[in-house]
C-alpha cells in the first residue's frame, strides 16, 4: 500500500476521529470495475414519500444490503461489496452489519444536509462512505454554525465518519448546473440488533420502484415538465431510509 493512500485528511476532529478522508483509497482500475458490477446488479430502487399531502421523490437511486457481521450473509456474491468491506476494515475496522447504495445519475440527483439516524447507528462505530464513479462535490458543516466545507468525492476515496461527527455536523451533496456524469456512494455503518433497517420494507407507507440494470443510469423524467414531481430534497426528507421513528429534521441513513 503506498504512503498516500494510507494517509487520511482530517477534515473535523473529535474524540472518536472526526471526519477524514482518503482521496486514493483503491486504484482508478479498481473503483471502475466496482463501479459497472454495482450499476449492473444492484437491486436499484427510486423511493416516493408521502409527506404532509403529497408524495414526493427521493431525488436519487438506492439500495441496501443488510448482512451478518461475522460471515458477511447477505452481501450478494454479484456484488463487490464483500471485498470492498475487506478494504474498509483494513483501514477502519469497524463493526459493520449494513451498506447502503446512492446512485446519483446526474446533477439534479442530490441528498439533502443531513446527519446520519443516530437511532439506527451503534454509538462509536464508524461510518464508512466509498465513492465511485464521477467525482461530486459533498458539503460538510458544524450545526453550530459557519462556513460549510466543501469536499469533492474522488472516485476510489474513503470518507469515514464518527458517529460523534454525526450529532455536532451535517453532511449532503447538493445538486449541479454543471454536467455530472453517474456518481455512487457505498455507505458501510453498524446499525443496532433489531433496528427498523434490518426488518422488511417498505415501510411507513414509502412507495418503490425497482429498475433494471439497464434503466438505473437513464432518468426518467414526468411526462409533463410543468407538472413534474415534487422532490424531497427541498423539505430535507430525503436524506435516507424512511423508519419507524417520527419524521424529524435530521433524517440521514
Ligand atoms: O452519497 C454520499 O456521498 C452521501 C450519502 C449519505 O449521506 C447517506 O447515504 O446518508
Ligand atoms: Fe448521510
Amino acid at each position: 500500500m503506498d504512503l498516500f493512500a494510507a494517509t487520511p485528511i482530517q477534515l473535523v476532529e473529535d474524540a472518536e476521529g472526526g471526519i477524514r478522508y482518503w482521496p486514493a483509497f483503491v486504484d482508478e482500475g479498481e473503483a471502475e470495475a466496482w463501479f459497472q458490477a454495482l450499476c449492473a446488479h444492484c437491486e436499484w430502487q427510486h423511493q416516493r414519500r408521502p409527506m404532509y399531502d403529497r408524495v414526493v421523490d427521493v431525488p436519487r437511486l438506492q439500495a441496501w444490503y443488510p448482512f451478518d457481521q461475522d460471515s458477511h450473509e447477505g452481501l450478494p456474491a454479484s456484488l463487490p461489496l464483500a471485498k470492498m468491506l475487506a478494504r474498509v476494515q483494513a483501514s477502519v475496522p469497524g463493526g459493520y452489519n449494513s451498506v447502503g447504495l446512492n446512485l446519483y445519475r446526474d446533477g439534479h440527483d442530490s441528498v439533502a444536509m443531513h446527519n446520519d439516524k443516530l437511532h439506527m447507528l451503534v454509538p462509536g462505530q464508524p461510518i464508512a462512505l466509498v465513492s465511485l464513479g464521477a467525482p461530486r462535490r459533498m458539503n460538510i458543516r458544524a450545526k453550530a454554525g459557519g462556513r460549510a466545507l466543501g469536499i469533492d468525492l474522488e472516485p476510489g476515496s474513503l470518507l469515514v465518519m464518527s458517529h460523534a461527527s454525526q450529532v455536532t455536523h451535517e453532511h449532503g451533496i447538493p445538486k449541479t448546473a454543471r454536467p455530472a456524469a453517474p456518481r455512487m456512494s457505498a455507505v458501510y455503518r453498524a446499525r443496532p440488533a433489531m433496528s427498523p433497517h434490518l426488518q422488511a420494507r417498505p415501510e411507513n407507507g414509502e412507495m418503490r420502484r425497482s429498475f433494471t440494470p439497464a434503466q438505473a443510469l437513464h432518468r426518467q423524467r414526468p411526462a409533463s415538465a410543468g407538472q413534474g414531481r415534487q422532490e424531497a430534497d427541498a423539505q430535507r426528507l430525503d436524506a435516507g431510509t424512511p423508519s419507524a421513528a417520527p419524521p424529524s429534521r435530521v433524517g440521514g441513513q
